[in-house]
């Protein structure tokens, strides 16, 4: 393949641009970092490191979670930061601040208590919450993120404490190009979106959907190692059509129905624009300022309509229909090599994927991709017949659209229920009994692997499963739908109605299952934490000026290939959560690879210098550093 021809070279022009960049994003930065003998910084616990250079002072210093480290204040610091007396007397180091949380953690009785309690430490002191969350990571991730994250988006208006990231609501309409200036943060490297119309598996949530951007950017820290003052989370919101929310009056959100049609498009339109004048991406090959755009849990079809309409436009992506994508594609190529069978083998699996919209539609492109780009089949046509779509009604058949029946394809609400879209129609299988539903669908075409993007628990019945296991040695059952109240199956129900067979992933985390003889049966989170940190590690370290399907397929193959043979047998097709940090550098590095192979970046890299251990190298630690006052040095 070309990309890994020319790697090698990629590698030293990429190294070098890089290092340019880094370079000029520390000259530019507001706060302006400078190593620290450069300065006297007595007695000062930590040395060799860079210190922050602050105009904040006393109270404001201990009340900004970006520079605030709590008790760990050295005496220095106190006395430079006018904070001497503000705190207990006892500088302690971090690893005391760690047991102290930790403990206060662990007596919280639900998970709910564990969000607000980490919520809250997240909004004292971020150094201390990414440096809990990273040693903790497998088990903190089921708290800021899926599932939990889902619990505490519904509840998200009566659990409020203090706000974090940006609103842009309806009424904001015409003010957005100056409301962005209202982010204290003159250098942003991500903006994670949503408009809350479809969280995670839960539906419409409206304003609560912030939580999700939240919850997603603590783990582009965490895991993708972006700096925390850099990351923005964001919520349009254009009203909400979830009745529940409507008549709470505790409801944060606007209280009016969604805006729709050319009201919606111009709304994001605005606020696209307004980003883009406040952090500029790249404006005719001159590198500026550059801010990656994921979207995040829109509905379908605006999802796609969105990402059609900016993908050649700004450096953005879709993290529902992308990322989900590239970590699905990773377990069916990693399933392939523990069923004994090849990567390249992809285009011999029968594949059906129940749920049609942004998730399932871009779960199947990805493998389309996968299929054309290993060459096996000739044209798109031939990989489509190897997926099975299904959606409420069924199989996707001839009565929800008359073939080539192009006046049916209509975008929208103005989409009669039932019809397809372009997209959809491509899966279209007229050779089958119409809207056949999934048992008889999994006896007739003997397929590989069941996928579910539903959104709707417990749609993989035990004769669906049990059929599965009937046809394969090693079914392959991937029940995505998050939260894990919303997936199609349970971990339990897919081994015990194989006989402990299956290869098993699931959008959220399962715990692995005692077999009656005695085995385990792995579980697999396919969740696109897996790809999104690095990927955005990767554009953000590359600057590239786009975000392509390269570097998804890409990233696909790199996650494929990290788990062991040994793993592999025993079904383990990724590895844990805890190793998201690992799994992220060999995604990022692979992007980069991919933005320089493309030609989408301009900078220039010194000879030698290895694009992984500068990818590696640009990951946020969280650490304290010296704090230094403008007026201190003047
Ligand atoms: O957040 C997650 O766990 C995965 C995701 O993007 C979704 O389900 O919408
Ligand atoms: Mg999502």
């Amino acid at each position: 393949m070309a990309f890994a021809t020319s790697r090698l070279l990629v590698r030293t022009r990429a190294h070098s641009a890089i290092m340019k960049n880094r370079n000029d994003s520390i000259i530019r930065a507001s706060t302006v970092l400078l190593k620290s003998q450069q300065f006297s910084t007595n007695n000062d616990p930590i040395r060799d490191k860079t210190v922050h250079m602050t105009s904040s002072r006393g109270v404001n210093v201990l009340h900004d979670p970006l520079l605030s480290k709590g008790t760990a204040f050295s005496i220095d610091e106190r006395e430079r930061l006018a904070i001497r007396g503000l705190v207990p007397p006892r500088c302690q180091e971090m690893d005391k601040q760690i047991l102290r949380v930790k403990h206060n953690l662990d007596i919280c009785e639900t998970p709910l208590s564990k969000f607000i309690f980490l919520a809250a430490l997240q909004d004292r002191n971020e150094t201390l919450f990414y440096k809990l969350l990273i040693e903790h990571l497998e088990e903190l991730a089921g708290i800021i993120y899926t599932p939990t994250v889902g619990l505490a988006s519904q509840r998200s208006h009566s659990i409020y404490r203090r706000p974090r990231g940006m609103y842009f609501s309806s009424q904001d309409r015409g003010n957005m190009s100056a409301m962005v200036y209202n982010w204290p943060q003159d250098e942003v490297d991500v903006i994670v979106v949503t408009d809350g119309s479809r969280v995670l598996g839960l539906g419409d949530l409206g304003a609560n959907g912030m939580q999700i951007p939240i919850g997603k950017l603590s783990l582009y820290v965490a895991a993708g190692g972006i700096r925390p003052r850099a990351v923005l989370p964001v919520v349009l919101d254009v009203g909400t059509n979830n009745e529940a929310l409507l008549n709470d009056p505790l409801y944060l959100g606007m209280g009016h129905p969604r805006l729709e049609g050319d009201d919606y498009y111009a709304f994001v339109e605005e606020w696209i624009t307004a980003i883009m004048t406040r952090w500029p991406s790249n404006v005719s090959n001159i590198i500026t300022i550059h801010v990656l755009i994921q979207f995040e849990d829109f509905k379908y079809p605006h999802a796609y309509n969105l990402l059609n309409k900016y993908r050649d436009r700004i450096t953005c992506f879709n993290d529902d229909i992308q990322s989900t994508s590239a970590i699905t594609l990773a377990g069916i190529l990693a399933s392939l090599k523990a069923r004994g069978l090849a990567q390249e083998d992809l285009s011999n699996e029968r594949i059906i994927c129940v749920g049609a919209g942004s998730a399932g539609v871009g779960v199947c492109e990805g493998i389309i991709d996968c299929m054309v780009d290993q060459g096996k089949v000739k044209t798109r046509e031939e990989a489509y017949r190897r997926i099975y779509m299904l959606d409420q009604n069924g199989l996707l058949g001839n009565s929800a659209v008359s073939a080539g029946d192009k006046s049916r394809v209509m975008q929208g609400p103005e989409r009669p229920k039932g019809s397809l879209d372009e997209r959809q129609l491509c899966y279209v299988k007229s050779d089958l009994p119409d809207r056949m539903n999934l048992e008889d669908l999994i006896e007739e075409v003997k397929p590989t692997v069941l996928l579910g993007l539903t959104g709707i628990g417990g749609v993989f019945s035990e004769k669906a499963i049990r059929t599965m296991a009937q046809h394969n040695e090693k079914p392959v059952i991937f029940p995505l739908s998050n939260p894990d109240t919303h997936a199609e199956c349970t971990a339990e129900q897919a081994f015990k109605w194989t006989d402990g067979k299956a290869i098993f992933a699931s959008g959220s985390p399962f715990k692995d299952v005692k077999l009656p003889n005695g085995k385990i049966g792995r579980t697999n989170q396919c969740n696109n934490s897996y790809s999104f940190p690095g990927i955005g590690l990767g554009v953000v370290t590359s600057k590239a000026s786009r975000v392509s399907p390269e570097m998804f397929l890409e990233a696909a193959k790199a996650i494929a290939d990290i788990a062991t043979p040994s793993q592999l047998k025993e079904g383990i097709l990724f590895p844990g959560v805890s190793q998201l940090r690992h799994v992220s550098n060999k995604v990022a590095t692979r992007v980069c690879e991919v933005a320089y192979q493309q030609g989408l970046t301009t900078k220039k890299l010194k000879e030698g210098e290895v694009l992984a251990d500068l990818v590696r190298d640009s990951m946020y630690d969280p650490e304290y550093v010296p704090l230094v006052n403008h007026h201190h040095m003047a």
